[in-house]
């Protein structure tokens, strides 16, 4: 059976509108407008163990809602999923466990004042990783954060942010990582470490792991698969060689044209 089993999955969400003006703003107090926005439509797709999946799309395209679904954040409107057996919206304990959300937007939740060991602390509390467990150990090692253990979580860079986060949602070593634009504003050097690393997470744990990221270089060296969605509706769902394969007339093959080719025109004829 698969990890991550979607079927027919859909979000509608319901935004209140509102014109410019004072009368306008009078007026919504005693009738509010509101205008349906499908954010995800029908998605259907399953994960196996171990892939690691490109989940590729324009803004706007559903990609953060759909994740944020799977990690029991979101309850969809429609549809089916399970990821590892449970229904990831019943938010069952067990489930959360065992899966990951990782978001380069916002690397670490919690409160800012904790130092990055204070909140490895909690962490381990929240999760019941066992005291004898040296996982932590491991992560402050391959991750390079030993410097960073008493700072406060507030005061430290983006980079740092996402190595300390990345460190804190692993320590309970999740089965399922949803990873967000793991390397939004990270520079060169450190968006590779952090692609070695989570393919090495990946390969030597067996973890799942759905990846949604703006940059070509994530995809290529992390995803043999990918999906592509775009105005909430899957596109594409297949391996990124055969798709680039379809694009091979192209003067520029490279990733970012076959891309932006596939989104303007769709897959040549
Ligand atoms: N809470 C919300 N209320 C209303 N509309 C929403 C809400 N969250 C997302 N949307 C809308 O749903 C659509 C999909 O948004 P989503 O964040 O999933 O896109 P995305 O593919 O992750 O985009 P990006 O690449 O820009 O991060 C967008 O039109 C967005 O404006």
């Amino acid at each position: 059976m698969a990890v991550v089993q979607v079927d027919g999955l859909t979000m509608t969400f319901r935004a209140p509108v509102r014109e410019a003006g004072l009368r306008a703003a009078l007026r919504a107090v005693v009738h509010r407008e509101y205008r349906r926005i499908e954010a995800v439509s029908e998605l259907s797709f399953g994960l196996d163990e171990g892939e690691v999946v490109g989940f590729l799309g324009p803004n706007g395209a559903g990609k953060t809602t759909t994740m944020k679904i799977l990690s029991g954040i979101l309850h969809p409107t429609g549809g089916r999923a399970t990821v590892l057996g449970f229904t990831p919206w019943q938010r069952r304990r067990e489930y959360l466990r065992r899966i990951a959300l990782i978001r380069g937007s916002q690397p670490i939740g919690g409160p800012a004042e904790l130092t990055v060991m204070d909140s490895f602390k909690y962490q381990r509390v929240l999760y019941d990783v066992p005291r004898g467990d040296n996982t932590v150990d491991e992560l402050v090692d391959l991750l390079d954060i030993g410097e960073l253990l008493h700072r406060q979580i507030r005061a430290l860079s983006l980079g740092e942010r996402m190595r300390a986060g990345l460190a804190m949602a692993l320590l309970y070593q999740p089965k399922v990582l949803f990873l967000d634009e793991p390397t939004l504003g990270l520079d060169v050097l450190a968006a590779g470490a952090l692609r070695r690393f989570v393919a090495e997470y990946a390969k030597s744990t067996g973890a799942t792991v759905l990846l949604t990221s703006h940059s070509m270089a994530d995809v290529e060296t992390l995803c043999k698969r990918v999906i592509l969605i775009d105005q909430s509706r899957i596109r594409y769902d297949g391996e990124l060689a055969a798709l680039a394969a379809k694009f091979s007339d192209l003067e520029d093959p490279s990733l970012e044209v076959v891309m932006d080719r596939f989104y303007r025109d769709g897959i040549p004829s």
